[in-house]
């Protein structure tokens, strides 16, 4: 199970790239698409679903252009745009009755299968209330489940914890590592956490272009003896800033406790730190290194 991206690009009306020379090869296992508001995310995500064509490049599911033949994807797929809108009347059982007609499921197995992830995804209480009454986790759930409804190879989840609250998040991150095993699964997100729990690839993606695909912790081995913490007054941190990224700092009175990255120790009291992937995002998006 293979999906290859090659030199795709996106161009949007008026010059707008939404993707540039897009190189990408992908093997089972959570994939985290890490970058900005505005990176490409979308645009990517919305190709390979088979949503949006590309104005040039290719992308392969195995050997199957997916350009030139959508349904050979289109059966094997399960999406969650980050747009995604449920009707507020339907209760979620008749929702995914819906959603498994459209995918030309037939009635018996649909039944089967949706009463099977109502049980995985812990909707099976609310079942049969209408979705309008829903949490947003609770419909972020629901999405999953229609994503799921074929037992999908390629899952993609485009910006899933968007407006989710902080116990919802963590049950999301933890729902996407229980799905993987044989699958590809996607995961597009500018929250550095939301990737940190489940990704066992990380692809980082800035103003359209690959920035870097890696394990995670080959990003972080690349910042090894590079990230510091000391003390400051709270006045020197506009100059501290001017000098160096800073990652991270915790205001205490009229101190802060900074959290810098850089190749050297930038003050004697500096003490090194193991570097989060947090450091690392921050530190390759500025330095827009390739690989
Ligand atoms: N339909 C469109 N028409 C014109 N420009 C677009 C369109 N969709 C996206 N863009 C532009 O393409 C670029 C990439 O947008 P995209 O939505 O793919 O990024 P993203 O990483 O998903 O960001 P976000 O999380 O904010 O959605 C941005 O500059 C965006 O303004």
């Amino acid at each position: 199970m293979k999906l290859t991206i090659s030199q795709l690009s996106k161009q949007y009306p008026r010059s707008v790239w939404g993707l540039r020379d897009f190189d990408l090869e992908l093997v089972p296992g959570v994939i985290g698409l890490l970058g900005p508001n505005g990176a490409g995310k979308s645009t990517l995500m919305q190709i390979l679903a088979t949503v949006v064509l590309p104005s040039a490049g290719t992308v392969k599911w195995n050997d199957a252009d997916i350009l030139k033949s959508p349904d050979t994807l289109r059966a094997v797929l399960g999406y969650l745009p980050q747009d995604f809108g449920v009707y507020p009347n339907l209760t979620a059982v008749e929702f995914l009755e819906y959603m498994a007609a459209i995918k030309g499921m037939d009635a018996k197995s649909a039944r089967s299968r949706i009463e099977e992830l109502l049980v995985v995804l812990n909707l099976t209480l609310a079942a049969k209330r209408p979705l309008g009454g829903y949490s947003g986790g609770m419909k972020q759930r629901v999405g999953i489940a229609q994503a799921l409804l074929n037992d999908p190879q390629l899952l993609i989840v485009d910006e899933p914890t968007v407006g989710l609250d902080p116990e919802e998040r963590v049950y999301f991150r933890s729902l996407l590592s229980d799905l993987s095993g044989e699958r590809i699964i996607i995961l597009s997100t500018h929250i550095v956490s939301d990737v940190e729990a489940a990704a066992t690839e990380i692809v980082l993606i800035n103003q359209g272009r690959k920035i870097q695909h890696a394990a995670p912790e080959n990003l972080l081995a690349q910042l090894d003896g590079k990230v510091w913490q000391w003390t400051i007054p709270s006045y020197e941190l506009p100059t501290l800033k001017q000098k160096y990224l800073v990652s991270g700092i915790i205001r205490r009175e009229n101190l802060i406790q900074v959290r810098v990255v850089s190749d050297a120790s930038p003050s004697p009291e500096a003490q090194a730190l193991s570097p989060s992937l947090e450091d690392a995002y921050l530190h390759l998006m500025q330095n827009g290194d390739k690989s």
